[in-house]
């Protein structure tokens, strides 16, 4: 067993460290106002240039190909400086991979280099819908084939990067008598699409420069070769591709945490009370302790689900026990570092407000905690 990183992993990680302290951490609280977008897609765009969009992807396609761990790795650090970015990279390595897996030749060709050179701000993963949630196979969104072309209509529900995407990657169902599950087709529509409207913007608690929307679907026309992966399979992909998801939203939940504890380490080595630094008082020593240990855990969750994919061995409960354990705890080292600021931590303009605000969501969004137990437990029953 080696716990050593390769060099490309470590220049990774140290690339993204860099990224994110300079550009990214200054501006993170200032992008959270919308009238600031523009700021946070320059922002986006210098992600992709540095090769962060395609960590996964094939070099012929203008990815980076550096593999999973380096894709944690960077995530974490890029979460530590700015949430909303390192949830639009999960997304856009998300939807890359998708189409690397299983998209034809000519579909690779289309959108790949666009997503990881930042031609496009963003993909985005059209799955949820009003009535499913956590049972995406209820989904109600319909494709139906007419001659070479397919008409889709539906509603997608809380879309990560909808109002800059340049791509979506779409599920409707298109054989509404199969077993549920079994009649479900991917496809890949372009956002100019007449038949997509982005509607309303959803107003959040955090990850606030990340817009995240409704999109309508209208008669949504799309040719016969939008088809992504076979008729009525798309179902597996969307559970395949949530699993991989789940590594980069544990990362980043882990930056989250990691961030929270360092910030709360500098504050209770200054502050003073009582006539000594808080940090002398064995109470504030065993917080931080266990905030410390349980981060330490969740990366090594996440570093094992990583390798397991990477070793294309299968890796879903694995990835689920990463994704729950490291938002939950991240949740608690946020929590933690927040009492250690005490009042302080509590306002506007402390960056701990803001991690307490952007970690929450980490235990709910791509399969909440209870999910991932379900998961976890068919896995050990081996159902
Ligand atoms: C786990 C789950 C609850 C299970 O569902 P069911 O029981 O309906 O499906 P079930 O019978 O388990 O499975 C179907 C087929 O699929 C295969 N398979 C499963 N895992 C995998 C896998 N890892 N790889 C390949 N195949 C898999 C399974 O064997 C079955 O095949 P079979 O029909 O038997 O031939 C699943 O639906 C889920 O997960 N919900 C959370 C959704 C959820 O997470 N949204 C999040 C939406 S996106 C989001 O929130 C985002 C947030 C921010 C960033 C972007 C996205």
């Amino acid at each position: 067993m080696n716990f050593d990183l390769s060099d490309t992993q470590l220049m990774i990680q140290q690339t993204a460290k860099k990224f994110a302290e300079s550009e990214l951490f200054p501006v993170a609280s200032t992008v959270e106002d919308k009238a600031q977008r523009p700021l946070f897609l320059a922002n986006l765009k210098k992600l992709a240039e540095l090769g962060f969009m395609g960590l996964n992807i094939d070099s012929q396609y203008g990815g980076t190909e550096a593999g999973t761990i380096a894709f944690s790795l960077a995530m974490t650090e890029i979460a530590k400086g700015c949430a909303s970015t390192a949830v639009t990279m999960s997304v856009n390595n998300m939807v890359a991979e998708v189409i690397q897996s299983i998209g034809s030749e000519e579909q690779k060709q289309r959108y790949l280099s666009k997503i990881c050179s930042g031609e496009f701000s963003a993909g985005a993963f059209c799955l949820t819908e009003a009535g499913a949630g956590s049972d995406p196979a209820a989904m109600s969104t319909k494709a139906v084939k007419y001659g070479d072309h397919w008409i889709i209509n539906g509603t997608k529900l809380y879309i990560t990067s909808a109002a800059y995407a340049g791509v979506f990657v779409v599920w409707a169902v298109t054989d509404s008598s199969a077993p549920k599950g079994k009649g479900i087709t991917c496809f890949l529509v372009d956002a100019d699409n007449p038949g997509v409207s982005i509607s309303k913007e959803e107003q959040k608690m955090g990850q606030l420069a990340s817009a995240t929307n409704e999109v309508v679907f209208t008669d949504c026309k799309v040719p016969a070769t939008a088809m992504l992966g076979a008729l009525n399979q798309g179902f597996k992909i969307a559970v395949s591709e949530l699993a991989g998801g789940r590594i980069g939203i544990g990362s980043l939940a882990l930056g989250l945490g990691e961030k929270a504890i360092e910030l709360a380490i500098d504050h209770v080595k200054e502050r003073q009370q009582f006539g000594q630094s808080i940090a002398d008082f064995q109470g504030v020593q065993w917080m931080l302790a266990e905030a410390k240990t349980d981060m330490e855990a969740a990366r090594l969750l996440l570093l094992k689900a990583a390798f397991e994919k990477e070793q294309g061995r299968p890796f879903g409960p694995q990835a689920s026990m990463a994704k729950w354990f490291a938002t939950e705890k991240a949740n608690q080292a946020c929590y933690t570092a927040q009492q250690l600021f005490g009042g302080q931590g509590y306002l506007k303009d402390s960056p701990i407000e803001r991690l307490v605000r952007d970690v929450r969501v980490t235990s709910i969004y791509e399969g909440t905690s209870e999910i991932q137990k379900v998961i976890i437990s068919r896995d050990v029953l081996n159902e």
